[in-house]
Protein backbone atom coordinates (compact mmCIF):
# COMPACT_ATOMS: atom_id res chain seq x y z
CA UNK A 1 0.00 0.00 0.00
CA UNK A 2 1.48 3.78 -0.74
CA UNK A 3 2.46 6.05 2.34
CA UNK A 4 2.30 9.60 2.97
CA UNK A 5 -0.32 10.42 0.89
CA UNK A 6 -2.27 13.72 1.14
CA UNK A 7 -6.32 13.58 0.68
CA UNK A 8 -8.56 16.55 -0.24
CA UNK A 9 -11.68 17.28 1.18
CA UNK A 10 -14.36 19.45 -0.91
CA UNK A 11 -16.21 20.64 1.85
CA UNK A 12 -17.56 23.87 0.55
CA UNK A 13 -20.75 23.14 -1.29
CA UNK A 14 -24.10 24.38 0.17
CA UNK A 15 -25.98 21.32 -0.77
CA UNK A 16 -28.77 22.88 -2.45
CA UNK A 17 -30.39 19.29 -3.62
CA UNK A 18 -30.49 18.64 0.12
CA UNK A 19 -32.63 21.64 0.33
CA UNK A 20 -31.75 21.69 4.43
CA UNK A 21 -31.49 24.69 6.65
CA UNK A 22 -27.64 24.23 6.53
CA UNK A 23 -24.63 22.45 3.99
CA UNK A 24 -25.63 19.36 4.03
CA UNK A 25 -21.75 18.35 5.01
CA UNK A 26 -23.18 19.55 8.44
CA UNK A 27 -26.28 17.57 8.89
CA UNK A 28 -26.62 15.21 11.79
CA UNK A 29 -25.67 11.54 10.17
CA UNK A 30 -25.31 9.17 13.57
CA UNK A 31 -25.97 11.61 15.92
CA UNK A 32 -22.80 13.71 14.77
CA UNK A 33 -22.19 16.46 11.74
CA UNK A 34 -21.78 14.08 8.66
CA UNK A 35 -18.17 16.26 7.81
CA UNK A 36 -16.96 14.74 11.12
CA UNK A 37 -17.75 11.27 10.22
CA UNK A 38 -15.98 11.33 6.51
CA UNK A 39 -12.71 12.88 8.08
CA UNK A 40 -12.82 10.67 11.05
CA UNK A 41 -13.46 8.15 8.26
CA UNK A 42 -10.04 9.63 6.36
CA UNK A 43 -8.30 10.50 9.38
CA UNK A 44 -8.15 6.11 9.94
CA UNK A 45 -6.22 5.40 6.86
CA UNK A 46 -2.92 3.94 6.69
CA UNK A 47 -0.03 5.89 5.52
CA UNK A 48 -1.63 9.46 5.85
CA UNK A 49 -0.12 12.35 5.51
CA UNK A 50 -2.47 14.85 5.52
CA UNK A 51 -5.47 16.41 5.02
CA UNK A 52 -6.47 19.50 3.41
CA UNK A 53 -10.42 20.73 3.58
CA UNK A 54 -12.18 22.89 1.20
CA UNK A 55 -14.47 25.54 3.18
CA UNK A 56 -16.83 27.60 1.85
CA UNK A 57 -15.85 31.53 3.51
CA UNK A 58 -18.96 31.95 5.35
CA UNK A 59 -18.38 28.69 7.15
CA UNK A 60 -19.47 28.89 10.86
CA UNK A 61 -19.60 25.30 11.89
CA UNK A 62 -16.28 23.74 11.08
CA UNK A 63 -14.22 25.14 14.00
CA UNK A 64 -16.66 23.12 15.56
CA UNK A 65 -15.61 19.92 15.02
CA UNK A 66 -13.44 17.86 16.99
CA UNK A 67 -11.39 17.01 14.02
CA UNK A 68 -10.71 20.98 13.47
CA UNK A 69 -8.37 20.49 16.03
CA UNK A 70 -6.53 17.06 14.54
CA UNK A 71 -2.98 18.39 13.04
CA UNK A 72 -3.25 16.62 10.00
CA UNK A 73 -6.44 18.90 9.07
CA UNK A 74 -5.35 21.49 7.23
CA UNK A 75 -7.89 24.11 5.97
CA UNK A 76 -8.24 26.21 2.72
CA UNK A 77 -11.09 28.33 1.03
CA UNK A 78 -12.72 26.86 -1.39
CA UNK A 79 -14.27 28.22 -4.20
CA UNK A 80 -17.48 28.46 -6.51
CA UNK A 81 -17.41 24.89 -7.77
CA UNK A 82 -16.52 21.99 -6.47
CA UNK A 83 -12.86 21.24 -8.78
CA UNK A 84 -12.35 25.25 -7.74
CA UNK A 85 -12.26 24.45 -4.27
CA UNK A 86 -10.09 21.04 -5.42
CA UNK A 87 -7.54 23.37 -7.28
CA UNK A 88 -7.41 26.00 -4.04
CA UNK A 89 -6.68 22.79 -1.82
CA UNK A 90 -3.93 21.58 -4.29
CA UNK A 91 -2.37 24.87 -4.49
CA UNK A 92 -2.00 25.04 -0.48
CA UNK A 93 -0.03 21.85 -1.17
CA UNK A 94 1.73 22.97 -3.89
CA UNK A 95 5.47 23.62 -2.31
CA UNK A 96 4.67 22.04 0.81
CA UNK A 97 4.48 18.77 -0.90
CA UNK A 98 6.57 17.00 -3.21
CA UNK A 99 5.76 17.01 -7.19
CA UNK A 100 5.08 13.39 -7.39
CA UNK A 101 3.65 13.25 -4.13
CA UNK A 102 0.41 10.89 -4.30
CA UNK A 103 -3.15 12.87 -3.68
CA UNK A 104 -6.62 11.36 -3.53
CA UNK A 105 -9.62 13.73 -3.67
CA UNK A 106 -12.89 12.33 -1.52
CA UNK A 107 -16.16 14.13 -1.47
CA UNK A 108 -17.10 15.52 2.18
CA UNK A 109 -20.19 13.99 1.35
CA UNK A 110 -19.34 10.13 0.96
CA UNK A 111 -18.83 9.50 4.77
CA UNK A 112 -19.44 5.50 4.44
CA UNK A 113 -16.42 4.35 2.20
CA UNK A 114 -15.14 1.29 3.31
CA UNK A 115 -11.64 0.52 5.04
CA UNK A 116 -11.68 -2.30 2.09
CA UNK A 117 -11.99 0.07 -0.72
CA UNK A 118 -9.71 2.75 0.14
CA UNK A 119 -7.61 0.13 0.51
CA UNK A 120 -7.77 -1.48 -3.06
CA UNK A 121 -7.10 1.99 -4.04
CA UNK A 122 -4.20 2.70 -2.47
CA UNK A 123 -2.73 -0.79 -3.57
CA UNK A 124 0.85 -1.03 -5.24
CA UNK A 125 -0.12 -1.95 -7.71
CA UNK A 126 -3.00 0.20 -9.23
CA UNK A 127 -2.17 2.63 -11.58
CA UNK A 128 -1.02 6.18 -9.71
CA UNK A 129 -3.85 7.67 -11.49
CA UNK A 130 -6.59 6.28 -10.32
CA UNK A 131 -10.66 6.07 -9.12
CA UNK A 132 -12.58 4.44 -7.50
CA UNK A 133 -16.47 3.66 -9.46
CA UNK A 134 -19.15 1.20 -9.51
CA UNK A 135 -20.11 -0.84 -12.60
CA UNK A 136 -23.38 0.01 -14.14
CA UNK A 137 -26.10 -2.74 -13.08
CA UNK A 138 -28.76 -1.09 -14.61
CA UNK A 139 -29.20 -0.92 -18.68
CA UNK A 140 -27.88 2.54 -19.76
CA UNK A 141 -30.22 4.95 -21.42
CA UNK A 142 -28.89 8.01 -23.21
CA UNK A 143 -31.33 10.75 -23.83
CA UNK A 144 -32.20 13.35 -25.89
CA UNK A 145 -35.29 16.15 -25.90
CA UNK A 146 -38.59 15.21 -27.84
CA UNK A 147 -41.67 18.06 -26.89
CA UNK A 148 -39.80 19.20 -23.78
CA UNK A 149 -39.43 15.10 -22.89
CA UNK A 150 -36.75 13.22 -21.86
CA UNK A 151 -36.56 10.43 -24.81
CA UNK A 152 -34.31 7.60 -25.12
CA UNK A 153 -31.99 7.81 -27.87
CA UNK A 154 -29.56 4.99 -27.24
CA UNK A 155 -29.07 2.12 -24.81
CA UNK A 156 -25.47 2.01 -24.11
CA UNK A 157 -22.82 -1.10 -23.70
CA UNK A 158 -23.29 -0.92 -19.76
CA UNK A 159 -20.25 -3.87 -19.80
CA UNK A 160 -18.51 0.11 -20.58
CA UNK A 161 -20.17 1.77 -18.29
CA UNK A 162 -19.15 2.72 -14.89
CA UNK A 163 -20.23 5.61 -12.45
CA UNK A 164 -17.22 7.67 -11.08
CA UNK A 165 -17.10 7.61 -7.24
CA UNK A 166 -14.24 9.31 -4.86
CA UNK A 167 -11.61 9.13 -3.86
CA UNK A 168 -9.76 9.97 -7.41
CA UNK A 169 -5.75 9.74 -6.99
CA UNK A 170 -3.38 11.46 -9.36
CA UNK A 171 0.21 12.55 -8.54
CA UNK A 172 -0.19 16.13 -7.03
CA UNK A 173 1.86 18.19 -9.75
CA UNK A 174 0.05 16.36 -12.42
CA UNK A 175 -3.55 17.26 -11.20
CA UNK A 176 -2.71 20.58 -10.19
CA UNK A 177 -1.52 21.21 -14.11
CA UNK A 178 -4.44 19.09 -15.90
CA UNK A 179 -7.13 21.01 -13.52
CA UNK A 180 -6.04 23.86 -13.36
CA UNK A 181 -5.18 23.79 -17.33
CA UNK A 182 -9.07 22.87 -17.89
CA UNK A 183 -10.37 25.41 -15.86
CA UNK A 184 -8.17 28.54 -17.28
CA UNK A 185 -10.08 27.03 -20.61
CA UNK A 186 -13.42 26.89 -19.34
CA UNK A 187 -13.98 23.19 -19.50
CA UNK A 188 -16.24 21.51 -16.54
CA UNK A 189 -14.84 19.62 -14.76
CA UNK A 190 -16.90 17.47 -12.47
CA UNK A 191 -14.48 15.47 -11.05
CA UNK A 192 -10.46 14.92 -11.07
CA UNK A 193 -10.21 11.75 -13.58
CA UNK A 194 -12.14 14.03 -16.38
CA UNK A 195 -9.31 17.15 -16.03
CA UNK A 196 -6.58 14.04 -16.47
CA UNK A 197 -8.77 12.42 -19.87
CA UNK A 198 -8.87 15.88 -21.59
CA UNK A 199 -4.67 15.91 -21.23
CA UNK A 200 -4.60 12.37 -22.64
CA UNK A 201 -4.25 10.50 -19.06
CA UNK A 202 -6.56 6.99 -18.38
CA UNK A 203 -7.29 7.05 -14.50
CA UNK A 204 -7.70 3.18 -13.76
CA UNK A 205 -11.11 2.16 -12.92
CA UNK A 206 -11.27 0.61 -9.41
CA UNK A 207 -14.62 -1.35 -8.28
CA UNK A 208 -15.97 -0.89 -5.32
CA UNK A 209 -17.27 -3.41 -2.61
CA UNK A 210 -18.73 -1.51 -0.52
CA UNK A 211 -21.72 1.06 -0.14
CA UNK A 212 -19.83 4.92 -0.89
CA UNK A 213 -22.50 6.73 -2.17
CA UNK A 214 -22.57 10.68 -2.40
CA UNK A 215 -25.30 12.47 -0.06
CA UNK A 216 -26.91 14.51 -2.76
CA UNK A 217 -30.59 14.08 -1.88
CA UNK A 218 -32.56 14.03 1.60
CA UNK A 219 -33.18 9.74 1.18
CA UNK A 220 -29.50 9.35 0.47
CA UNK A 221 -29.08 10.61 4.34
CA UNK A 222 -31.22 7.60 5.30
CA UNK A 223 -29.93 5.63 3.43
CA UNK A 224 -26.36 6.48 4.81
CA UNK A 225 -27.60 6.44 8.03
CA UNK A 226 -28.98 2.75 7.68
CA UNK A 227 -25.61 1.38 5.92
CA UNK A 228 -23.57 2.95 9.22
CA UNK A 229 -25.84 1.67 11.67
CA UNK A 230 -25.98 -2.01 10.02
CA UNK A 231 -21.83 -1.38 9.60
CA UNK A 232 -21.43 -0.85 13.06
CA UNK A 233 -24.17 -2.65 14.96
CA UNK A 234 -23.21 -5.13 17.84
CA UNK A 235 -22.55 -8.59 16.18
CA UNK A 236 -25.77 -9.52 18.18
CA UNK A 237 -27.80 -7.02 16.43
CA UNK A 238 -26.82 -8.59 12.96
CA UNK A 239 -28.41 -11.51 13.29
N1 LIG B 1 -18.12 24.91 -4.69
C1 LIG B 1 -18.10 23.66 -4.19
C2 LIG B 1 -19.14 22.73 -4.48
C3 LIG B 1 -19.09 21.47 -3.92
N2 LIG B 1 -18.04 21.15 -3.11
C4 LIG B 1 -17.98 19.85 -2.46
O1 LIG B 1 -17.90 18.83 -3.44
C5 LIG B 1 -18.54 17.64 -2.94
C6 LIG B 1 -19.47 17.05 -3.99
O2 LIG B 1 -20.33 18.08 -4.43
P1 LIG B 1 -21.92 17.99 -4.30
O3 LIG B 1 -22.39 16.67 -3.83
O4 LIG B 1 -22.51 18.55 -5.55
O5 LIG B 1 -22.19 19.02 -3.09
P2 LIG B 1 -22.94 20.40 -3.20
O6 LIG B 1 -22.36 21.22 -4.30
O7 LIG B 1 -22.97 20.96 -1.82
O8 LIG B 1 -24.43 19.92 -3.59
P3 LIG B 1 -25.44 20.71 -4.53
O9 LIG B 1 -24.90 20.54 -5.94
O10 LIG B 1 -26.73 19.97 -4.30
O11 LIG B 1 -25.47 22.14 -4.08
C7 LIG B 1 -19.28 18.03 -1.67
O12 LIG B 1 -18.62 17.46 -0.56
C8 LIG B 1 -19.23 19.54 -1.66
O13 LIG B 1 -19.15 20.08 -0.34
C9 LIG B 1 -17.00 22.07 -2.83
O14 LIG B 1 -16.07 21.75 -2.09
N3 LIG B 1 -17.05 23.31 -3.38
C1 LIG C 1 -16.74 13.72 -8.02
C2 LIG C 1 -18.04 12.97 -8.12
O1 LIG C 1 -18.46 12.57 -6.82
C3 LIG C 1 -17.85 11.75 -8.98
O2 LIG C 1 -19.10 11.14 -9.21
C4 LIG C 1 -19.17 13.84 -8.72
O3 LIG C 1 -18.81 14.24 -10.03
C5 LIG C 1 -19.44 15.06 -7.88
O4 LIG C 1 -20.50 15.74 -8.53
P1 LIG C 1 -21.22 16.89 -7.72
O5 LIG C 1 -22.34 17.40 -8.59
O6 LIG C 1 -20.16 17.93 -7.47
O7 LIG C 1 -21.72 16.24 -6.47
Amino acid sequence: MIRDYWVVVPAAGTGKRMGADRPKQYLPLMGRPLLSLTLENVLSWPGLAGIVVALSKEDGFFPHLKEAQNPKVHTVIGGAERADSVLAALTYLIGRAVDDTPVLVHDAARPCITRRDIGALLDEGVSPIALLARPASDTVKQSRTLDGAPCAEQTLDRRRIWLAQTPQRAPLHLLYSCLSRALKQGKTVTDEASALEMYGHSPQLVAVQGDNLKVTHPFDLLVAEAILRLRYAPTEDKQ
